[in-house]
Formats: C-alpha cells, sequence, structure tokens
C-alpha cells in the first residue's frame, strides 16, 4: 500500500500541444492517501482513464512527476511499480479453474504453495466464489468471471494500489449492487489503496471514501460524497452529483444580498466577491421549500418518483427544480423560499468564499 503523489502532472496525446485545450488533462497536482477509497467520477472524455494510466504505468506523462510513498516512480514500468489493475471486461483464462485463476498472480511470482493456498481460499471466502473453486472458469456467467478479476486484482498482499477501471460495467444491476457492497467491505478489510474509475455517480458515492470529480481534463472537487453534496466547489460538481443536480441561476449580489431577476435574497454571509466574472446562485432541490409564503413561481409538472415529488417550475425565468416529500402538499398558487445556509455563490463558475466561512465561521 501507497500514498500517492501527483505533482504537477499533465498530458497531452500530441507532441505539438501548446494551449491548455491541447491537453487531455490539465494540471494535477494531489496527494491520495495511503489505504483511501478514491473514485475517479466524471462523463465520458473528461480524461479519468488517462489519469488511471498515468498512475499505473501505461502512460508516461507529458509533464510532471508520479511519486508512491515519496519514492518518484515516473520513469518505471507497470510491474515495477507493482500495482494491480481490474479492467472493465473480464480478464480470465478460460480453461484454468477458478482456484487457478485466483493463483496465477502469486504463482507467476513464485511465492511459496502454501501460502498461495491461504490466500486464494481467503479471496474465494471473501468473493463468495469457494463453491465454485474446482470449476473451470469457461462455463461461468460474465458477472462470475467479473468476480475472479476482481479477487485476482485483491489477491496479492503486497501490492501498491489497485486500480479498478469501470469494473462492473458488464455486470446486470442487481449484481452490481452486490459487487459495490462486496468490494467496499474488502476495502475496509484489506486497506488496500484503491482507485476506482466511474461515469457512474452511485457507483463512485457508495465506493468511494473521497470522490474525485474531473470535468474537462481537470479535477474540480476532492471530497466525501456529502462533502459533494453540501458545499460543491464547482458547478459542474453541484450539477453533475445528485438528481436533479443543482440549480444554478444568474445572480447579482451586494453585501448579503442577492438578486435573481426581480427577487432579492436574503445570504446567511456576505460572499467575498473579487472578480467581475459571472455570477450565479446554486440551490439543491431538496433546500427549496413550496408554501403560502414566499416567491412567486410558476409549476409547469410535477413528477412522482415513489416516496419524493419533483416539482418542475419556473422562476424569474429560469428553470427550478424542488425535490418535495411524496405527502407534501403543493398549494394552488404556491410561493417559493430557498434555505438560506444551502444558497451557494459561484463566480466564473467556482463556489466563492463567504466572509464567516473563511473566518472560520
Ligand atoms: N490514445 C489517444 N489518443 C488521442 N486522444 C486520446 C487518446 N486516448 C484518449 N484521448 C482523448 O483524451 C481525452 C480524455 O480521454 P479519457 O479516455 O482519459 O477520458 P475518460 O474520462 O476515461 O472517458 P471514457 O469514460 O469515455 O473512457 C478525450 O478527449 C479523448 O478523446
Amino acid at each position: 500500500m501507497a500514498r500517492i503523489s501527483l505533482e504537477h502532472i499533465r498530458h497531452a496525446y500530441s507532441p505539438r500541444a501548446k494551449a491548455a485545450g491541447d491537453y487531455a488533462l490539465k494540471e494535477v497536482h494531489h496527494d491520495w492517501e495511503d489505504g483511501g477509497a478514491y473514485a475517479l467520477l466524471g462523463p465520458s472524455g473528461c480524461g479519468k482513464t488517462t489519469l488511471l494510466n498515468i498512475i499505473s504505468g501505461l502512460l508516461h506523462p507529458s509533464d510532471g512527476r508520479i511519486l508512491f510513498d515519496g519514492r518518484d516512480v515516473t520513469e518505471l514500468s507497470t510491474e515495477e511499480r507493482n500495482i494491480a489493475q481490474v479492467f472493465q471486461f473480464p480478464v480470465v483464462y478460460d480453461t484454468m479453474t477458478v482456484f487457478d485463476n485466483l493463483a496465477f498472480p502469486l504463482r507467476n511470482r513464485k511465492v511459496p504453495e502454501a501460502e498461495v493456498e491461504k490466500r486464494v481460499n481467503e479471496i474465494l471466502e471473501m468473493t463468495d466464489l469457494a463453491g465454485m473453486a474446482k470449476r473451470r472458469a469457461q462455463r461461468l456467467t460474465a458477472d462470475q468471471k467479473q468476480k475472479i478479476s476482481l479477487g485476482r486484482g485483491l489477491v496479492r498482499a503486497n501490492v501498491n494500489a489497485i486500480l479498478f477501471d469501470e469494473p462492473l460495467t458488464v455486470i446486470d444491476p442487481h449484481m452490481k449492487w452486490v459487487l459495490r457492497s462486496q468490494l467496499k467491505r474488502l476495502h475496509r478489510q484489506s486497506r488496500f489503496t484503491m482507485v476506482y474509475v466511474t461515469h457512474d455517480q452511485t457507483e463512485a458515492l457508495t465506493f468511494a471514501d473521497k470522490v474525485v470529480v474531473m470535468h474537462d481534463g481537470q479535477i474540480v472537487q476532492i471530497g466525501t460524497p456529502a462533502e459533494l453534496f453540501e458545499r460543491p466547489s464547482h458547478t459542474f460538481v453541484g450539477y453533475f452529483i445528485g438528481s436533479p443536480g443543482m440549480n444554478f441561476m444568474p445572480a447579482s449580489v451586494e453585501g448579503v444580498t442577492a438578486r435573481v431577476g426581480d427577487q432579492t435574497i436574503a445570504l446567511a454571509n456576505a460572499p467575498i466577491l473579487r472578480s467581475d466574472g459571472k455570477i450565479e446562485l446554486g440551490i439543491r432541490p431538496e433546500f427549496i421549500k413550496l408554501g403560502r409564503d414566499g416567491m412567486p413561481v410558476t409549476i409547469n409538472k410535477v413528477e412522482d418518483i415513489g416516496r419524493q415529488k419533483i416539482v418542475r417550475a419556473t422562476f424569474c425565468g429560469q428553470p427550478l427544480s424542488i425535490v418535495l416529500a411524496e405527502d407534501d402538499d403543493i398549494p394552488t398558487d404556491a410561493k417559493v423560499s430557498f434555505d438560506q445556509h444551502a444558497i451557494g455563490i459561484f463566480s466564473d463558475s467556482w463556489r466563492v468564499e463567504n466572509r464567516s466561512s473563511r473566518q472560520g465561521g
């Protein structure tokens, strides 16, 4: 297990890259803790696989260094970095038994057979494959095969990190849930440093202690699931995490007052605005109330999704989503109000700090 330090890493696939837009990965400079479970989350093309391949050594970064526990490994191969990898599709030897598939990475490294036996049996238990140890892999289902791949990733006790690249893509939805929870448990038991790439927020939020949200080649926030929900650093995080995502509307701010259209909204604290950039007010749909008092709103549609209702509305000419409990009433001629403490102010897409949070309040 290792702490992974990414020092000023950038990557462009073209050697002629000059402008920031030419880079698939813009500057990444972070330390990932030893034993942490990280998810790299973001839409297709945002640079997740590029970053993962730089960590594993499949790709040499255009700029920067990568360190494991303070040791520079930038020039080392994947093998020399001592990393286990689990890919999107199962990599299984069909003619071997389940046991031999799991034993392969150990026997390959000349681990004594008694230790192989012990470790493989542990992994068989962990992955619920004990009942099929002697079966050939050939006839297994796709998710059983992927369990073998996951098991193979976990079987070596001394790896620096385990990297997972969308490992549950081929798994059916129910089994996905089971494997996700199992992986979380395996992480708790083993405390390997794990990096898990996905574009699925549910997968990221259930697996990871820390979610690394990527957008357009950069890391826009690293945080716990709660931090990403409560204090998104960037409008992209607000929009991408949550269902529906955060509402954003153009605003102007003066002291502790924001204006959206012709409405005045009191803020809990005064944001520290430095530039004359584009200002937006953000509020999650869960922190908006509909009642008899408040600001005018037009309700366009109510979607019933079981325990909750999603109200699609228009506020000051802007679309607004509101999440209500299933038994919340919507009065005729409803008015809208925002929970002051859940409002975020964003300048050119980045969250603006406010006076009291900077002073530690
Ligand atoms: N071998 C390559 N040569 C040129 N451009 C590439 C190469 N691999 C990726 N890219 C580009 O780099 C950017 C980041 O791609 P990357 O595969 O890292 O994204 P991703 O977030 O993993 O996406 P996905 O979820 O679709 O795999 C994209 O614009 C992609 O087109």
